[in-house]
């Protein structure tokens, strides 16, 4: 039993690549290897094999031919890799009508297996291109690309965008590979990853379609009655899926829209079941005998809409038909900006709307705390004691916290925790600014420049008469020129004040005035008053004792 749970743990590779010749369908082997040329690091970082990219792609043999990329992409365990292996057969076969080959010839190719875990990673090439012969006679080079699935438990909503994305961009037929229908969860997915690419797109115009040619590949469709499997019947359920109508809501008739936008042409195809032997037998191989007839029948078809020479769409950018050695400089240059940080991280869904949860939460609180003292303090409200400011802005703060608080948010606590904290610090700092604004309206404040300008005016213009009394002249000049420019700072401060210009320069003489106001004449006129009131206070007590 427990040797059982053992092999079923993790089933056997059907092809381990670098230990066995793969094999076409008559048994002569295949030429070529799929080569990672995208490699997914530990730290969710990808990365360009350049050498092995450039070794396909700069062959003599291709290097100046137009390029076609078929790419195959979607979730994780759905049967990319494998139904690849039959694009391999047929471009294989070089037209022979017999190209799906004997029953008995195992699946080979692309590495492919069964089981739950996931296989591919990053993105792959097959290591030798196809050399076809489109309608207008021009030869062209074909190349299968196999890519990491998405939404495996390993890869972050980042990494399955980057894969979705860069493959898109760098592929003329994109095949969406899905599994029983097109879901609305499948198109919300493709939005978020086909917007992730065009973000990437510099030449984005918002006309010129950034994409080429989509197609949904539906595995396993259980309603023939409903829709007939093949292009047929994946039509019909495409147009079905992406009508936009009037009665629907603005948020899903946009998300068709954009899709729609994003790419030149959109197809589907319903493929049937393979059998339960592919899904759930663990021995199998990829032999055809073990393989539904109907699937048989439908990869027939499939397979030359796709890649027969009528049917292949060379890769376009900006309009332009692209050669191998040009592919090659795309792939450097979008892998390059997946590898900073100049775009947004992609969210998961729940991250996304917690986010906004809290931040309508932030806006509202932070709104009502305005709002409440506005009418405390607002600009044509009178000057209001700080104290009293201090305590009404406490009651507010706390006011706006509660409310925050209270409001129902996704996310949890933890993540709430940090908003209420930003959104506290910003209530501080609003608060700084009402305080600043209310110290505006004391009308001793206004004051303070020019009084304490004034006080050191007439200061000195009594120690200049003083000095010249008794004759230091040299000390009665000197508080003459204190006084001119005391009286010039006035004669500025006044003018800034009056014109609105030059404000700095107001703003340092009122820095001039705080400082002597609180280096030296509070001081003296705290000492003065604390004298007066001494007196006074003997004054009153002495009668009394007498
Ligand atoms: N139900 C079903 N299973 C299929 C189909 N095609 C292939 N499979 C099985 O799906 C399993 C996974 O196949 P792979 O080709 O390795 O899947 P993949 O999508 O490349 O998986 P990852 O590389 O992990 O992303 C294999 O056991 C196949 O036999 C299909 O059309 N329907
Ligand atoms: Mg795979």
């Amino acid at each position: 039993m427990a040797d059982f749970a053992k092999q079923t743990e993790r089933q056997p590779r059907q092809m381990e690549t670098e230990h066995t010749v793969p094999v076409s369908a008559n048994g002569t082997p295949l030429h070529g290897q799929p080569i990672q040329i995208v490699i997914t690091g530990e730290d969710h970082q990808f990365e360009l094999d350049e050498t092995k990219l450039e070794e396909i792609l700069l062959s003599p043999l291709i290097q100046d031919k137009k390029v076609v990329v078929i790419s195959v992409a979607g979730a994780f365990r759905k049967g990319k890799s494998f139904l690849l292996d039959f694009f391999l057969r047929y471009m294989n076969a070089k037209g022979h009508p017999d190209w799906l080959g004997g029953d008995e010839a195992p699946l080979t190719g692309f590495s492919w297996r069964g089981g739950s875990e996931r296989e591919t990673t990053g993105i792959l090439m097959w290591s030798e291109p196809f050399i076809c012969k489109i309608p207008s006679g021009e030869e062209v080079a074909v190349l299968l690309m196999d890519t990491q699935g998405a939404f495996d438990s390993e890869s972050t909503v980042r990494d399955c965008a980057t894969v979705f994305a860069l493959s898109t961009m760098l592929s003329s037929v994109q095949v969406f590979n899905l599994t029983q229908n097109i879901q609305e969860d499948d198109l919300q997915h493709l939005q978020l990853f086909t917007e992730y690419g065009r973000l990437a797109l510099e030449a984005n115009d918002n006309v010129s379609k950034p994409f080429q040619n989509l197609e949904f590949l539906v595995r396993d469709w259980s309603f023939p009655y409903e829709a007939p499997y093949g292009a047929a019947g994946g039509r019909k359920i495409l147009e079905r899926r992406l009508q936009v109508s009037d009665r629907q809501h603005p948020e899903l008739q946009q998300l068709r829209l954009h899709i729609k936008s994003c790419f030149t042409s959109i197809g589907s195809f319903l493929m049937p079941h393979p059998g339960l032997g592919v899904a759930t037998n663990p021995m199998f191989d990829g032999k055809l005998k073990d393989i539904e007839k109907d699937f048989k029948e439908q990869l027939k078809i499939l397979v030359p809409l796709l890649l027969d020479d009528e049917n292949l769409v060379v890769k376009e950018i900006n309009g332009c038909k692209i050669t191998c050695r040009e592919l090659v400089e795309y792939f450097k240059a979008y892998i390059k900006i997946y590898q900073g940080e100049e775009l947004p991280e992609p969210k998961s869904m729940l991250q996304a709307t917690a986010e906004a949860n809290n931040l309508a939460a932030v806006s509202s609180s932070k709104s009502l705390y305005q709002k409440e003292m506005e009418i405390i303090c607002g600009g044509d409200k009178p000057f209001l004691h700080p104290d009293t400011l201090q305590r009404d802005h406490q009651r507010c703060l706390e006011k706006a916290m509660s409310t925050f608080n209270s409001t129902r948010k996704m996310g949890g606590p933890e993540f709430s925790k940090v908003y209420g904290e930003q959104m506290e610090k910003e209530l501080l700092e609003m608060y700084d600014n009402y305080k600043k604004h209310n110290d505006g309206k004391n009308i001793f404040s206004s004051a303070r420049t020019p009084a304490v300008l004034f006080t050191v005016m007439a200061m000195a213009y009594v120690f200049s008469g003083v000095f010249a009394l008794v004759g230091l002249d040299y000390f009665a000049s000197l508080m003459n020129l204190v006084l001119f420019v005391f009286l010039m700072l006035l004669c500025t401060w006044m003018y800034v004040r009056y014109s609105g210009e030059q404000r700095m320069i107001g703003e340092h003489i009122d820095f001039i005035a705080e400082v002597i106001w609180d280096k030296a004449l509070a001081q003296v006129y705290t000492k003065v008053l604390e004298q007066g009131v001494k007196q006074a206070v003997q004054q009153t007590t002495r009668p009394k004792q007498e």
